[in-house]
């Protein structure tokens, strides 16, 4: 288990990481979230052992880490550009770290070629990896930084590199890696969709500051504060009123087992209104095209001045139309409590 207690990081005078608390139990993929700039990188060089901290302690097991250099750590790293040795094949990169401890060859082998087959690349043990594609290339730094069996997998945007469509097939196929070799992970990321694919926990991380850490669907359905739920998608903000496990707002009411009763605070994410037959009425002031559904901006006739709702693409709607909106739970965080 890794323990992060009061890790501090500075460059300079300038404080990047404050006073952060973090856990990672074993098996755990936890997702490091937060805006660019927020000291995610930072935070994990920290914990590689690349950068020392300021203040704070780095423990696994409940073995502090402070004397540890990064090599010795049983770490394995992942970066954005997997930065892989050129001049190395494929199996002579994945098998680096087996050399560094003194695996014996036909162990190294045999290994190389599990992992290949682990990421999807069974038969590129002798490619260059100077001819493969950027999907390609990840896949290989991160079978090399599974090699050695590290106890730690730190992942830095590991996927943030490659397009759009490429990105979420690896996201799914690097959850399914994760997942059936049990491997703890921290992964730090910008991309929402990337750590609720991946991670089974997710801590939010803001100015250098841990603002919320929480099961993935707890800290989206309950983000602590209007930054942390803006950051996490949501686009309106409303007073609503819970009775019973349902939620009712100025833009209708829905069931929301989560929100307990009492006045509440409703992030609306632009999903949270769906175009349909009935709720409240609307004038449609634009439209923009996304790869599987239509994003609206509406004027309501009650409520904020103007939502973000969305519409399937078959229903044609046009700036000037009048629709109806229905809210969709799905889409609604309770934010604070
Ligand atoms: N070598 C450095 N020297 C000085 N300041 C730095 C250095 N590296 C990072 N910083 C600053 O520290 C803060 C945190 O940077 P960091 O790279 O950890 O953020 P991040 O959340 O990983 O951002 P991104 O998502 O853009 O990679 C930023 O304000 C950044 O400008």
């Amino acid at each position: 288990m890794l323990t992060v207690d009061g890790l501090t990081a500075a460059y300079g005078s300038f404080t990047a990481v404050a006073d952060v608390r973090l856990e990672i139990a074993d098996g755990e993929v936890l997702a490091l979230l937060g805006p660019s700039g927020s000291g995610k990188s930072t935070l994990l060089r920290s914990i590689a052992g690349l950068d020392p901290p300021a203040a704070g302690t780095v423990r696994w097991d409940g073995a502090d880490l402070a004397n540890v250099p990064v090599h010795r750590r049983g770490f394995g790293l992942v970066f954005q550009d997997g930065q892989l040795f050129p001049h190395r094949d494929v199996a002579g990169n994945i098998a680096f770290g087996l050399r560094m401890h003194g695996t014996p060859k036909v162990e190294q082998q045999s290994r190389v070629r599990e992992l290949l087959e682990l990421v999807g690349l069974a038969g590129y043990e002798r490619r260059k990896v100077t001819g493969l594609s950027g999907g390609e290339a990840q896949r290989v730094a991160l079978a090399r930084a599974l090699a050695p069996r590290p106890r730690l997998l730190l992942l830095d945007e590991p996927l943030s590199g490659l397009d759009a469509e490429l990105r979420e097939l690896l996201a799914l196929d690097l959850a399914s890696v994760l997942r059936r070799a049990k491997i703890t992970t921290l992964l730090v990321t910008h991309d929402q969709e990337e750590a609720f694919t991946l991670a089974d926990r997710l801590a939010v991380l803001d100015h250098g500051r841990i603002q919320q850490v929480g099961d993935v669907l707890d800290v989206w359905r309950r983000p602590v504060d209007e930054r942390v739920a803006r950051f996490l998608g949501v686009t309106t903000v409303l007073a609503g009123e819970a009775v019973d496990g349902r939620v009712t707002c100025a833009l209708g009411s829905a069931r929301v087992p989560w929100a307990l009763d009492g006045p509440v605070s409703l992030g609306l994410r632009p999903h949270a209104l769906r175009v349909a037959e009935s709720g409240v009425e609307g004038e449609v002031l634009s439209r923009v095209h996304r790869r599987d559904h239509v994003r609206l901006t509406v004027r309501p006739g009650s409520g904020p001045s103007t939502v973000d709702a969305v519409a399937t693409m078959a229903a044609g709607v046009q700036p000037g139309e009048r629709v109806r909106l229905a809210l969709d739970p799905d889409g609604l965080a309770v934010i604070g409590r």
